[in-house]
């Protein structure tokens, strides 16, 4: 069981429930986050239940990014608007460099993420469970 985070800017919503939907077979096994409004579609419309941060606008993505930031995090699903200025900009940047400093795995669309649950569902993130359970004062 891994910590997944599930993130969606508004346009992207839909791909996101729907990718939800579709591998809910996978993610069920896991420990699921959201930002605020992407967690509430996800479990308005599956039967998975996700902790919800604030909304990403509100700092849900920097939340994310500290879970990020003390390894505790495993995966990171967020999907992303290219063709949309983000009030937060800064956040979301932020957010996606700690995943560059602790090596996460990070999914900026679909396509990307459908390859990540893939590898999840086959055991590949098997080495991010050692992770939790030597790091101290992390649940493992
Ligand atoms: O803005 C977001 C990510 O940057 C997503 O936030 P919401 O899921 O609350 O819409």
């Amino acid at each position: 069981m891994i910590d997944i985070a599930l993130i969606a800017h508004d346009r992207k919503k839909d791909e996101m429930v729907n990718f939800a939907i579709a591998y809910e077979h996978v993610l069920k096994h896991h420990r699921l986050y959201g930002t605020g409004t992407t967690g509430q579609r996800i479990m308005d419309s599956t039967s998975l239940t996700v902790h919800r941060f604030m909304s990403g606008p509100l700092g849900g993505d920097q939340q994310i990014g500290a879970r990020v930031a003390e390894n505790t995090m495993d995966l990171i699903l967020f999907f992303r608007d290219p063709l949309m200025a983000q009030p937060h900009e800064p956040d979301i940047i932020a957010l996606l460099r700690l995943c560059d400093v602790q090596g996460i795995p990070v999914a900026t669309n679909v396509a990307t993420g459908e390859l990540l649950v893939k590898a999840l569902e086959r055991g590949d993130f098997a080495w991010r469970e050692l992770v939790h359970k030597y790091k101290p004062g992390i649940e493992g």
